[in-house]
């Protein structure tokens, strides 16, 4: 794991790239959402500069087509699989984790991870990777009707936002017949049944 000084200066070399590879909105998305994983970070005793170096990657690689997506992923041998190959959209994240182990050296497999998976969500995700994926949700920018419980939420458990906000993704997805990736499925599946087994 970087240092604290290294840190820093990751933090700014990410700023950097974000800023160079986004447009002025998505960049200034990245940069809220920096902020509130960085927030949520302090209040659930995660690292914060951690949390807000995920935020400021978590999306770098959002504005390559998805033939090009599908296409370095290819290149570098990250795993495609069958659901990806078809919506290499979502290779958004697993593309920006490579990128940023490339171009920055990021060796943090917790940070990588986190950006990875920030798009789908999956079982066994860490207090960071959670971190990230509610952040993405509850940015200041975000205005859905369920947004205010979410952020409230968040503030109590970290776990049960993302949960809930999975919940709702899944919800509106199915709104407008897509289907969710099976790890997002499968995480939720899991999530549930804990719950079920708190109650019982
Ligand atoms: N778990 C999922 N399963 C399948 N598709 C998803 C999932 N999450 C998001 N998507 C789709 O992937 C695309 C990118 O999602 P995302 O990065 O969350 O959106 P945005 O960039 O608008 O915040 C969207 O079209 C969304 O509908």
């Amino acid at each position: 794991m970087a240092g604290r000084r290294d840190l820093d200066g990751l933090l700014e070399r990410a700023e950097n790239l974000a800023r160079a590879r986004l447009s002025a909105k998505r960049y200034g998305h990245t940069l809220r959402v920096a902020q509130t994983a960085e927030r949520l970070a302090r209040r659930h005793g995660i690292d914060p500069q951690r949390a807000r170096l995920a935020g400021l990657l978590h999306d770098a690689a959002r504005e390559l087509p998805p033939e090009r997506l599908l296409k370095l992923a290819e290149e570098w041998d990250l795993p495609v699989d069958p659901f990806e190959r078809e919506n290499p959209k979502l290779l958004h994240g697993p593309v920006a984790a490579e990128l940023a182990r490339r171009e920055l050296g990021l060796d943090d497999e917790e940070v990588l991870r986190a950006i990875r998976e920030h798009t789908t969500g999956s079982p066994g995700m860490g207090p960071l990777s959670l971190a990230l994926y509610v952040a993405d949700k509850i940015e200041p920018a975000r205005d859905y009707p369920s947004v205010q419980r979410l952020r409230e939420l968040a503030r109590a458990d970290l776990r049960e936002a993302a949960v809930e906000a999975l919940r709702r993704s899944v919800e509106h997805n199915e709104r407008r017949g897509k289907r969710t990736h099976p790890a997002s499925l499968q995480w939720l599946r899991e999530a549930e049944s804990a719950a079920q087994r708190r109650v019982e």
